[in-house]
């Protein structure tokens, strides 16, 4: 039965009020990505990185899924085969749409992570400068996302849905970033139908072997039809 696996990016938020990195006033045209999203960004102004992310936090709680969530979870329920959603999103709004089993390969906003004994914790809104961990007591909570130079979460088992994946798509992000950019050729390799939906081209769409391009909200639901 067909495997289809999803990558989705920040474009797939746009228009649910989620601002991308690196589009005209994107979050990376605010904010120096050494400064906030790295672990030495991080060891040396923590009161900055709060800031960034407990902003983000605040705004993905507030926002809503739209029709391209809601059009992937409804693939997920209605294809008689698997349909495996892995983002690079830190938001919530594929769960908020319906869709189960959403592998967050960059890690969440709604959650804490504690840099000395790796507990993981459902996150306050507000996190502050030495943040206890409440299972070692230690003040060393941060963020629980994936910086620059860190490693992807879950990247086993996104390797093993690639090499299975029949169908492979690419939902909203701009290919620039990586392992994630390099996840078209796994797929390619192993045979799968490869698709890109994006508002424009991406820095990989050479990979691709389809191409359609639009705002995620037309264009997905579009496609799952
Ligand atoms: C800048 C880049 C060159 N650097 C990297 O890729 C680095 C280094 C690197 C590793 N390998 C390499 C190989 C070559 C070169 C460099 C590297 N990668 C890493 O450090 C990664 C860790 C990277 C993760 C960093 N954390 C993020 N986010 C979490 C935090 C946070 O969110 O704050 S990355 C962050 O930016 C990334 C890209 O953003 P996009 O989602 O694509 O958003 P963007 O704004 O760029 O694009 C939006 C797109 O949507 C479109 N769009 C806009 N509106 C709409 C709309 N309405 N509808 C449809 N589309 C729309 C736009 O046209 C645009 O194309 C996402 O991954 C996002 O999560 N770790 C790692 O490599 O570990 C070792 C390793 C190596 C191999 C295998 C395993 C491990």
């Amino acid at each position: 039965m067909t495997k289809i696996v999803i990558l989705t990016g920040a474009g797939i938020s746009a228009e649910s009020g989620m601002g991308t990195f690196r589009d005209e006033g994107g979050l990376w045209a605010q904010m120096r990505i050494e400064d906030v999203a790295t672990p030495e960004g991080f060891a040396r102004d923590p009161a900055l990185v709060h800031d960034f992310y407990n902003k983000r936090r605040a705004a993905a709680a507030r926002a809503l899924p739209n029709a391209a969530h809601e059009a992937l979870a409804r693939l997920q329920r209605e294809w008689p085969g698997e349909v495996v959603i892995v983002t690079q999103n830190v938001d919530a709004l594929h769960e908020k749409g319906g869709a189960t089993g959403v592998i967050h390969m960059h890690g969440e906003l709604a959650r804490a992570l504690c840099a000395l004994c790796g507990n993981r914790w459902d996150a306050p809104e507000v996190m502050v400068v030495g943040e206890r961990c409440p299972q070692c007591g230690g003040p060393t909570a941060r963020p629980d996302v994936v910086w620059f130079g860190e490693m992807p979460y879950r990247m086993d088992e996104i390797y093993t849905h690639l090499a299975e994946a029949t169908v492979f798509a690419s939902i909203g992000t701009s290919g620039q970033v990586y392992p994630a950019a390099a996840f078209v050729m796994e797929a390619a390799e192993a045979g799968a139908h490869t698709v890109e939906l994006n508002l424009e081209p991406s820095a990989v769409v050479s990979d691709f072997a389809e191409t359609r391009f639009g705002k995620a909200t037309e264009v997905v639901p579009a496609w799952v039809e």
